[in-house]
């Protein structure tokens, strides 16, 4: 039988819908939740997402800032811009388009946003609240995974989840995410002996690898849930990209019972959830309750 297809575009916007809800009764309120992107250099595929955050943000009421910066500046030109930002009371939300030009220490950068306005989750305090069970800002993309699978589901309690790739950005958070869920969770990576037959056990698989269609059919166990976080870009004769997941599209539609497209699926997750963290951080800086199924 042929697998449902999860339709992150259609839900995104559910989301972005009860963003701007938020949003509009903050506005009422006199407040503005705010969010700026710091892009360092001019990587193609880094000005398609942070022109598209820009404008989603803008869509949902909310205040964009974006500073750019040229490819070759310097660590403390970068730190000076962060630490403005960090000062700024209409700025609730920051964050650093990754990946930076290699001279960068990406860490130090990181570590320099403020941890309640690190809507990205990736300072080291939010990856350790999260870790310890506390309220912390999630990374984006497993959030909109969790949003996915909560959705499909209701409770998680009991599912075997096997998430594929140890990134402290997608892989390390999903985990941690599921556990909270009460999901026995596996995390599988390039050095996992048998990776089939570790996926084989999964009701949840998450492929987040970056390995284009590295997940075949015939590793799931029937009726399982497929969350494809992979993006890779396929040139095209056309000239155009395509892109792609981490699964084999249509070998995993197949034997799944459930399965995200790519693109269409985490996607679009990604950023919605990204300005449901901008509108928490704001939420929290102003004493405010926080807004309900919009977090994890
Ligand atoms: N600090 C930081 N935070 C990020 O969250 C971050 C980042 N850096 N660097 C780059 C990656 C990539 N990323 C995506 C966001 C949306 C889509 C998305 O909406 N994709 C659409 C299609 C886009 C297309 O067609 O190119 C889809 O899957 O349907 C993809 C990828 C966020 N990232």
């Amino acid at each position: 039988m042929a697998a449902r297809v999860i339709d992150g575009k259609a839900f995104a916007a559910t989301v972005r819908g009860k963003v701007a809800e938020h949003v509009a009764q903050l506005k009422a309120q006199g407040i503005t939740p705010g969010l700026a992107v710091v892009l360092v250099g001019a990587d193609p595929a880094s000005e398609v997402y942070v022109r598209s955050k820009g404008k989603q943000t803008v869509e949902a009421g909310m205040h964009s800032v974006e500073k750019r910066l040229p490819a070759t500046a310097s660590e403390d030109e970068v730190l000076s811009i962060i630490e403005a930002l960090n000062g700024d009371p209409d700025v609730h939300g920051i964050l650093v388009q990754l990946p930076l030009p290699g001279h960068l220490d990406e860490s130090r950068i990181l570590a320099t946003v403020d941890p309640a306005k690190d809507v990205d989750g990736f300072h080291i305090s939010n990856a350790g609240l999260l870790a310890t069970g506390q309220k912390a800002m999630v990374p984006c993309t497993p959030l909109g995974s969790l949003m996915l699978l909560r959705d499909l589901h209701g409770d998680l309690t009991g599912m075997e989840a096997v998430v594929i790739g140890r990134s402290n950005i997608v892989g390390k958070p999903m985990a941690q995410l599921l556990l909270r869920d009460n999901c026995t969770v596996t995390i599988a990576h390039s050095r996992t002996r048998d990776l089939p037959a570790v996926v084989r056990r999964a009701d949840i698989v998450v492929a987040a690898v970056g390995r284009a269609g590295m997940v075949s059919g015939d590793w799931l166990k029937p009726g399982s849930t497929v969350i494809d976080v992979g993006i890779t870009r396929i040139p095209t004769e056309s000239g155009k990209d395509r892109i792609v997941g981490d699964c084999d599209y249509a070998s995993c539609a197949e034997v799944a019972g459930a399965i995200t497209p790519v693109p269409g699926g985490v996607g679009p997750m990604t950023i919605a959830c990204l300005l449901a963290n901008t509108l928490t951080a704001c939420c929290r800086a102003n004493g405010l309750p926080e807004p309900e199924g919009l977090t994890a």
